[in-house]
């Protein structure tokens, strides 16, 4: 089947975007993870696909799948990308735009700086919504807000704060991103058995109130130079745990997003995260139907 495709990226966490707003291209999750390869493929992290609104008061839907092919609830650098797409396509003139995801709905506004904000909604900490199984162990509580200690290989544990952004996130606080174990952990915390859902594996290093440094190794992916909502899940985890300040400037690989979040005493505010989304080009490919 040949289809058209545009290539986008946003602070290096990169996107194969699918049209889907005249009718249903019916990729089987074969085809997802064939675009997204690097040598076979297109290549991207995740595979985005626009659809239209499914009921009054949204403008589109748009569906998220990781490079692995399965389907996921929400992708911050992807929505900043949906965004830019559906705008410069001439698919709606709204500014902000109303957008379902796989568990709500997103509203996303382009700034006149050229950056998109989104409002990313409130986190969540109900370890039965992240999913998160923490029964039978004792969280760390040296800090404002608990860590719970993974098992992981080797008798190491790792303490994380675990928090839902609409996906799940375990974020770990590390001296420095450089030495961080991230290939050696992520895809132990990733598929670790007290993530029933796995989780996307956030590694913070704190600079000042305001600005850290973050890897993330991300579910059904591993690490890329940039993960939106797991900017959002590590500023979140850091306010909480008393040592971050209302807006911060996250530092990844492939760019600075900023994230906001006002703590109250419910914790429900929702998360705004500002950053860019670029479009790198535009294709036409044969994608195989005898995939495996
Ligand atoms: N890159 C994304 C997150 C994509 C989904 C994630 N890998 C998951 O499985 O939850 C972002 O920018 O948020």
């Amino acid at each position: 089947m040949r289809i058209r495709f545009t290539k986008m990226q946003g602070a290096g966490n990169d996107f194969v975007v699918l049209d889907e707003t005249r009718g249903r291209l019916g990729l089987s999750a074969a085809q997802y993870r064939w675009l997204a390869d690097r040598h076979f493929g297109v290549g991207a992290d995740q595979i985005l696909t626009v659809r239209p609104s499914p009921a009054p008061g949204l403008d589109f839907e748009y569906v998220i799948h990781n490079a692995d092919g399965g389907e996921v609830e929400h992708c911050g650098n992807g929505a900043r990308c949906f965004v830019r797409y559906v705008t410069d396509k001439r698919l709606t003139d709204r500014n902000p735009v109303r957008v379902k995801v796989r568990n709500g709905q997103i509203s996303l506004a382009l700034d006149p700086d050229g950056r998109v904000t989104v409002d990313m909604g409130a986190p969540v900490f109900d370890h039965a919504r992240v999913p998160f199984d923490g029964s039978g162990l004792t969280p760390d509580r040296k800090l404002a807000w608990e860590r719970w200690p993974l098992p992981l290989a080797g008798a190491e544990s790792a303490p994380v704060a675990v928090v839902s952004m609409g996906n799940p996130h375990a974020v770990l606080l590390v001296d420095d991103v450089d030495l961080a174990p991230v290939a050696s952990w992520g895809p132990q915390i990733e598929r670790h058995v007290r993530f029933p859902a796995r989780v996307n594996a956030g590694f913070l290093q704190v600079v000042s109130r305001r600005e850290v440094r973050l890897r993330v190794f991300e579910r059904g992916v591993g690490e890329t130079l940039a993960c939106g909502t797991g900017a959002c899940a590590a500023v979140v985890a850091g306010i909480r745990l008393g040592l971050l300040d209302a807006r911060v400037d996250v530092h990844t690989r492939g760019g600075v997003l900023t994230i906001a979040w006002q703590d109250t005493p419910a914790h429900d505010a929702p998360v705004m995260m500002t950053g860019p989304a670029t479009t790198v080009f535009e294709g036409e490919v044969d994608v195989p139907d005898d995939l495996a």
